[in-house]
């Protein structure tokens, strides 16, 4: 590992200094496009203002052969839109480390719009070395083509492997913004029996007892991904940079897609995937804090205005460590509204 001081030194003569602290960025959902299709980018124009990060996919979904035009798309999709102006995210999944694409598509991302994309996500990430490496020729590249700001990571979560070193891929460099879960691919590396994209499944639950008067057993569904959620939560949080759900596959199911966004909110992620435009509005509810949430951990931050001390309200105990909490909640609704007038307006602020 780098010494301290070498940690946020330039990889490269010429490259942006690395970042001291992520940029304070709201990230509800990451919404997906495939920008090969002319009929999907033409629109991306109309979706941007809806959205807080819209991502162009060069990985999979994308068919082998559609994979230069995705590129190709991709820089023509960052010229065709002001998403700085919009305050609009600009981030691109790049095809796998051990793939024949990802070389050529670094290279011209970087050249032709290194200035206009915020966060590349690498898929498939199983330890720190994938990190070193796109950290090193993303830094030569950008002191290559004069890029100014440093081009943030983000990995995906989706091998064993990449379980295992979670910890230290999320401290691997202070490119790293994120890290998502990829329960797709991590169900195939680790031989799980499903099919699905993320969610539970049926077959995987708790039974009760038998009764003695065979009666039938209460029986409930338990969450497939809650420990490998929770490690890689807490290895973001430890190392300072945000976790994210992935994608949510059923499209047609979006009771189901509202609850796992939900429970990864409450786990402490900064947002998820959006697959589709139908999942927008759920990520933005669920990912923007409950008003009334918010409005009681206003009144226990100004119930203790040094965050020492005790004190009751409605009841319920605050002290120190529920200012805290409060103050994770207010932070994160004051972040929403600067940038969103309706989640303003709700909070009053
Ligand atoms: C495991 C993983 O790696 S997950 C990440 C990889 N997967 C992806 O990125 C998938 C992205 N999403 C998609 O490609 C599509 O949403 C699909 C294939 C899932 C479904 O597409 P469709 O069957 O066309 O959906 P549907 O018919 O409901 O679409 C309704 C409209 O929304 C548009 N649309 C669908 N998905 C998107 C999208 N992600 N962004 C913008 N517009 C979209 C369609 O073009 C269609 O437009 P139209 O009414 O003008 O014809
Ligand atoms: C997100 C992703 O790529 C996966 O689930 O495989
Ligand atoms: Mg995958």
């Amino acid at each position: 590992m780098k010494t301290a001081r070498g940690f946020f030194k330039p990889l490269a003569i010429g490259a942006p200094a690395p970042w001291r602290e992520l940029p304070a960025r709201v990230e509800r959902m990451i919404h997906f496009v495939p920008p090969h299709l002319e009929k999907v980018r033409a629109k991306v124009g109309e979706i941007a203002p809806t959205v807080d990060v819209i991502l162009a996919n060069l990985e999979d979904a994308i068919p082998a052969d559609a994979k230069g035009a995705a590129l190709a798309g991709t820089i023509a999709m960052s010229r065709e839109v002001d998403f700085k102006a919009l305050g609009v995210g600009l981030w691109v999944r790049i095809n796998c480390l051990n793939s024949p694409w990802h070389l050529d598509e670094v290279a011209t991302l970087v050249e032709k719009a290194g200035d206009r994309i915020d966060v590349i996500m690498v898929p498939k990430v199983e330890g720190p070395w994938d990190i070193f490496y796109i950290d090193q020729l993303l830094a030569s590249l950008e002191a290559k083509h004069g890029v100014t700001r440093p081009i943030l990571l983000h990995a995906i979560l989706e091998t064993a492997e990449g379980v295992m070193n979670v910890e230290q891929i999320a401290g691997a460099s202070p490119r790293m913004q994120g890290v998502s879960l990829g329960p797709a691919d991590l169900a195939a590396s680790r031989a799980m029996k499903t099919t699905r994209v993320g969610g539970g499944h049926p077959g995987y639950r708790v039974i009760e007892d038998p009764h003695t008067d065979g009666l039938p057993r209460a029986s409930v569904q338990q969450d497939l991904w809650h420990y490998t959620f929770a490690k890689m939560v807490d290895a973001c949080a430890a190392h300072g940079i945000k976790p994210f759900y992935g994608p949510f596959g059923a499209i047609d199911d979006p009771v189901a897609c509202e609850q796992q966004f939900r429970n990864a909110f409450l786990m402490g992620c900064a947002g998820a995937w959006s697959l589709h435009p139908s999942q927008i509005a759920i990520a933005k509810t669920v990912f923007s804090p409950d008003p009334a949430e918010v409005a009681f951990a206003r009144r226990i931050l100004e119930a203790m205005p040094d965050g020492s001390g005790v004190a009751m309200i409605d009841g319920k105990m605050q002290d120190d460590a529920t200012w805290k909490q409060a103050k994770v909640m207010v932070d994160c609704a004051r972040q929403i509204a600067a940038k969103d007038a309706e989640y303003a307006a709700l909070y009053g602020f």
